[in-house]
């Protein structure tokens, strides 16, 4: 893990002349420049899921202050899309998450980094399947004003993939709470949501 921190420092402190060569392609894969990205407010799965797509995403926060009261975050308030992330963080704390997605107002925990240590956090795929049964993780960066480096290494099924909940999931009494949807139509459309066009990129 040390070498790809090390790694991950060496591409962020390139300028952003020579990042931008490597800018995110449609595959949503590459570079995302600062303010692209705008976040708010057992056997049977693996038959199910295709070939499954493990991404991996060096995250460098600059060390901004957040102040949540202006909507200033490291990266705001989102589950993540697929079925499960595996997410190492350096020793600057700033991940923290909402146990209860519903209660209102919301209570935010801070992670501790752990070193050596993975967070995992459920991502809405594995919300769908389950009916509920396990609910994605809601979570959020704040800054504190330090440099922050993280890796998170995304699990999601295939984009051809159909998601919908398990047969062993629902009843009668507890039916489907989401349609079936393809995988890549969902992820398309929370890009669209969360993401700049990446047409602006273009001269
Ligand atoms: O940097 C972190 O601790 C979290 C990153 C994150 O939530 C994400 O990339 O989806
Ligand atoms: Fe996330």
């Amino acid at each position: 893990m040390d070498e790809v921190f090390t790694q991950s420092k060496r591409f962020f402190n390139l300028p952003l002349n020579e990042k931008i060569k490597v800018l995110r392609n449609e595959k949503h894969r590459g570079y995302t420049p600062l303010h692209d990205e705008l976040l708010d407010p057992d056997t049977q799965v693996h038959e199910i899921l295709g070939e499954p797509i493990a991404t991996l995403r060096l995250l460098h926060y600059e060390g901004q202050t957040s102040d949540p009261s202006k909507g200033i975050y490291g990266a705001g308030a989102h589950s993540d899309f697929g079925l499960i992330t595996l997410l190492a963080t350096d020793e600057v704390l700033g991940l923290q998450i909402c146990k209860d997605k519903d209660a209102k107002p919301q209570i935010w925990e801070y992670v501790p980094p752990l070193k050596g240590a993975f967070i995992v956090n459920l991502g809405d795929m594995l919300e769908r399947w389950s009916n509920c049964i396990f609910k994605s993780t809601l979570h959020r960066v704040l800054g504190n004003g330090r440099e922050r480096y993280s890796i998170a290494y995304f699990v999601e099924p295939s984009h051809d993939c159909v998601v919908e909940c398990l047969p062993t999931c629902k009843s009668e009494k507890n039916p489907p709470k989401f349609p079936p949807v393809k995988y890549g139509s969902y992820l398309s459309q929370r890009y669209k949501d969360t993401h700049a066009d990446l047409s602006i990129y273009k001269k």
